[in-house]
């Protein structure tokens, strides 16, 4: 059964003549890298915002895991899909770098000391562990990017939504970012990743979706 599946999706901002997405069908599994490529504007991050349940469609249904997404709260779908924003100022807001990533994983209802060694396991991983106490919007734009991954990616959902993550990553860093992936697809959990950057996609994509014209095509 496919994890997510859309069914003749429309979305149109209000007070716009256009729609920015047209009748899309499409299922999307949670195993491999789907990757969604698309021009600026193309609607990307609004295909995103629907999955996550922040926008309804104007036209049509999604379902997550069978259930219309309608049906669901934005804390019931955030435990299914982990949604990494494109821009992490909009994602962060703790106090400190640790509150970051301890703030969703204290929702998991793990024991105490279980919960506190997957924050630090992916700090060090994310290699954030010197900056825990600082201010996560005071960090430099690739550690806050780093911030935002791991915080997302500490609560292991079974599907990960990423808009472009490897934007402010260094080259090193990108390698570690898709390490973490393949340990992810290595677990049976799928990756959905909106990008320009297509030497990551060409190393990591298992799957090829562009968004034109307001349709996907599959590539
Ligand atoms: N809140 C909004 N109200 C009206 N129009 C919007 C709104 N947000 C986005 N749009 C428009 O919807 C279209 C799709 O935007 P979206 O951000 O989804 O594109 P994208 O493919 O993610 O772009 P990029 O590659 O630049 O990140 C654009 O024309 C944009 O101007």
């Amino acid at each position: 059964m496919a994890y997510i599946e859309l069914e003749n999706v429309s979305f149109c901002y209000p007070g716009q003549s256009r729609p920015v997405l047209r009748e899309i069908n499409l299922s999307i599994f949670n195993k491999g890298v789907t990757a969604i490529t698309g021009a600026n504007g193309s609607g990307k991050t609004t295909f995103s915002k629907l999955l996550t349940g922040i926008l309804t469609p104007t036209k049509g249904r999604i379902k997550l895991n069978g259930q219309l997404l309608t049906s669901l709260t934005l804390a019931q779908i955030g435990r299914q899909i982990g949604y990494v924003f494109q821009n992490p100022d909009k994602q962060l807001f703790c106090e400190t770098v640790e509150e970051e990533i301890d703030f969703g994983v204290r929702n998991l209802g793990l024991p105490p000391d279980q919960a506190a060694q997957k924050v630090r396991e992916v700090m060090d991983y994310f290699e954030l562990t010197r900056h825990a106490q600082a201010y996560p919007l005071s960090l430099s734009a690739g550690e806050k990017r780093r911030l935002a991954l791991a915080a997302v990616f500490a609560l292991e959902p079974g599907l990960l939504l990423l808009d472009e993550p490897t934007t402010g990553l260094d080259p090193y860093r990108k390698k570690v970012l898709g390490d973490y992936l393949d340990k992810v697809l290595g677990a049976g959990r799928g990756v959905v990743l909106i990008s320009h950057d297509q030497k990551f996609i060409n190393r990591y994509a298992t799957r090829l979706i562009g968004l034109r014209d307001g349709q996907f095509i599959e590539e």
